[in-house]
């Protein structure tokens, strides 16, 4: 059984990360953390996600889980995973990270830190999200300049940032495969009288809304037709067990920062 902790553990993610830890026949529930004067703090980790008695604690300080954990799975917010990274690098532990809106420098610091452990970083746990990478750099290559491309996201409207960490690599993968900067290329938003669409631009819209719990399309339109490749996430369950996956599967890495093309073989 691989020992794992699950930090934000009272979070959305975290709570079925619990869940779903306590009904694995290869992962046993090692700990559970919550941020600095949290509600839930002392709590039952099981209790609080409504599965059930798990026995473990939710606590504040990581640090005092390490001798216990082998994986911790982190899905918080990037100060705190930054800080935790810093704690499982300390300790030699592994860890998964599926936190999102990394500011440059923050990513930067994640990169850095991660190569002395291994660590499985990825916007988006879900198998379907992963292939869909594959197939949209195909797609563009294939289609060429003449079709224009917008990736549109839509969340629950308790999500903080924003556009989602999924837009981001799915721009970043479309603009690596035409050869373009998404510095450069990338439009956020448009209003009033912007004039034309720039030949080359590729639009990355946020939508947010309600419980949605992850949408994301990839548009590809030129004059007189237009394809649409979209993933929908119906239950959080989906990147929970990816992230599971992961945690099974970095914990016999040797220290360096992977993804979940990594873990699923899609390299
Ligand atoms: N990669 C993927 O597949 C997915 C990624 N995500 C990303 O995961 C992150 C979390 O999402 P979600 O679960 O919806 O968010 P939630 O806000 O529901 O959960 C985050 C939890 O982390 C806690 N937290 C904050 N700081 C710390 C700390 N220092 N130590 C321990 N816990 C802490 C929060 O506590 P508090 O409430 O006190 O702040 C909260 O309970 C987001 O960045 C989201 O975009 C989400 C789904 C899938
Ligand atoms: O915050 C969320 O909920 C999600 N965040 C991830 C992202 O920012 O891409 C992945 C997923 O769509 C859910």
């Amino acid at each position: 059984m691989i020992k794992v902790v699950v930090t934000g553990a009272a979070g959305r993610m975290g709570s079925r990360l619990v869940s779903l830890v306590k009904d694995s026949a290869f992962l046993t529930l090692a700990g559970a953390v919550e941020s600095k004067g949290h509600h839930a703090l002392g709590e039952d980790s099981g209790e609080v996600a409504g599965c059930g008695h798990t026995g473990v604690p939710i606590v504040e300080d990581l640090s005092s889980l390490m001798e216990r954990g082998e994986v911790v799975v982190d899905f918080t917010t990037p100060a705190a995973t930054l800080g935790h990274l810093r704690i499982v690098a300390q300790h030699r532990r592994s860890i998964v990270v599926g936190t999102t809106g990394f500011s440059a420098t923050e990513l930067d610091e994640l990169r850095s830190v991660s190569k002395q452990i291994p660590c499985v970083f990825s916007p988006n746990m879900s198998v379907g999200v992963n292939v869909i990478y594959k197939v949209i750099a195909e797609m563009a290559k294939t289609l060429g300049e003449d079709y224009d491309i917008e990736v549109i996201e839509a969340h629950h409207r308790l999500k903080k940032d924003a556009p989602s960490g999924t837009a981001l690599k799915m721009a970043e993968v479309l603009a690596r495969a035409v050869n373009r900067d998404l510095g450069q290329v990338g439009v956020y938003a448009r209003k009033g009288l912007i004039g034309e669409r720039k030949k080359g631009e590729i639009g990355i819209q946020t939508i947010r809304a309600g419980d949605i719990v992850g949408d994301h399309t990839v548009m590809f339109g030129t004059m007189g037709e237009r394809i649409e490749v979209t993933h929908r996430a119906s239950s959080r369950d989906t990147f929970a067990r990816g992230a599971l996956r992961a945690a099974r599967w970095v914990v016999k890495q040797p220290a360096g920062l992977y993804d979940m093309h990594d873990v699923l073989s899609l390299k």
